[in-house]
Parts: structure tokens; C-alpha cells; sequence
């Protein structure tokens, strides 16, 4: 499983979200996605995105209510993968410490017009920026 956080300014009333650009691999590195990563075997899935988000953008977070995807709660990546993602807030800087060679924070224009990973898209919208 991979999990990945919706970093948003307010969990209510988002209007903005924390975007990422893959440096690697090389088929999806240019492209935006919500920072995260594999769970370990064994691994508890929320402890592994604040592992991961710590690796990534050396920050904390405080974790809010799961995003909820079509797939028992999940988000579909292809046959083997799926997502699970949580709204999320944090006090840090994220930066792009691993995997990543950019982060930004977007509105719901600027988050439209990223190249997000396919897996992504219905996802974005569900966080449900303000327009
Ligand atoms: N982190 C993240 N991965 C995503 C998203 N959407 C999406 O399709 N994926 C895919 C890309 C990768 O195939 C997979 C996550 O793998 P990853 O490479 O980020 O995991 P990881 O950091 O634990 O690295 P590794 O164990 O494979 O070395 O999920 C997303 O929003 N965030």
C-alpha cells in the first residue's frame, strides 16, 4: 500500500494544497504528486506517511480525517497499488529533502494546471480546493 498526505492550509475549508515534483523515477519524475510512499511490511500506514513525510520534506504533520477513495476508502494506482491519502495539516517548511526537487503550495487554478501522476487527478479533486 501507498500512502500520501493532502497537505492543505485548513482542513475545512482548503484553499490551498502542497504539490510535489518526482525526481525519480525517471517515467514519473517531473510529475506532481502528494507526498508519501510505501508502507513497510509489518508497518502501521499512518506511522509510515509521517515517516515518510519526515524523510521527504523534514517536516511533522498533524494528520486529519482520511480522503476517502472508491476502493474500501482507497484510491486505485493500477493492479498491484493502491492509495491511501489523509488531509493533513503541518507548521514546518516542507522541503524537497528526497524524491522530490520541488514543492509548492497551489490554489485550485495552480493545482489544475500541474502534470499530476495519473492516479492523482480524482484525487486533487476530491480535496476540494475553494475556487
Ligand atoms: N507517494 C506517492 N506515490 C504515488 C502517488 N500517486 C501514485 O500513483 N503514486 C505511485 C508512484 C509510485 O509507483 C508509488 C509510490 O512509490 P514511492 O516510490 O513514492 O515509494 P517509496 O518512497 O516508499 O519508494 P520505494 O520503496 O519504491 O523505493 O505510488 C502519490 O500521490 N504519492
Amino acid at each position: 500500500m501507498v500512502v500520501a498526505a493532502a497537505v492543505v492550509d485548513d482542513l475545512v475549508a482548503p484553499r490551498r494544497l502542497l504539490a510535489a515534483r518526482r525526481s525519480a523515477p525517471s517515467d514519473l519524475a517531473g510529475m506532481w504528486e502528494l507526498p508519501g510512499g510505501k508502507v513497510e511490511p509489518g508497518e502501521d500506514p499512518a506511522a509510515a506517511l509521517h515517516r515518510e513525510i519526515r524523510e521527504e520534506l523534514g517536516v511533522d504533520l498533524t494528520l486529519g480525517p482520511p480522503l476517502p477513495g472508491p476502493l474500501a476508502g482507497d484510491w486505485p494506482i493500477n493492479d498491484r497499488l493502491r492509495l491511501r491519502v489523509w488531509l493533513a495539516l503541518t507548521d514546518g517548511e516542507p522541503r524537497p529533502l528526497l524524491d522530490h526537487d520541488d514543492v509548492l503550495w497551489v490554489d485550485a487554478p495552480g493545482a489544475a494546471g500541474l502534470r499530476w501522476l495519473p492516479a492523482d487527478g480524482p484525487v486533487v479533486a476530491a480535496v476540494g480546493l475553494a475556487r
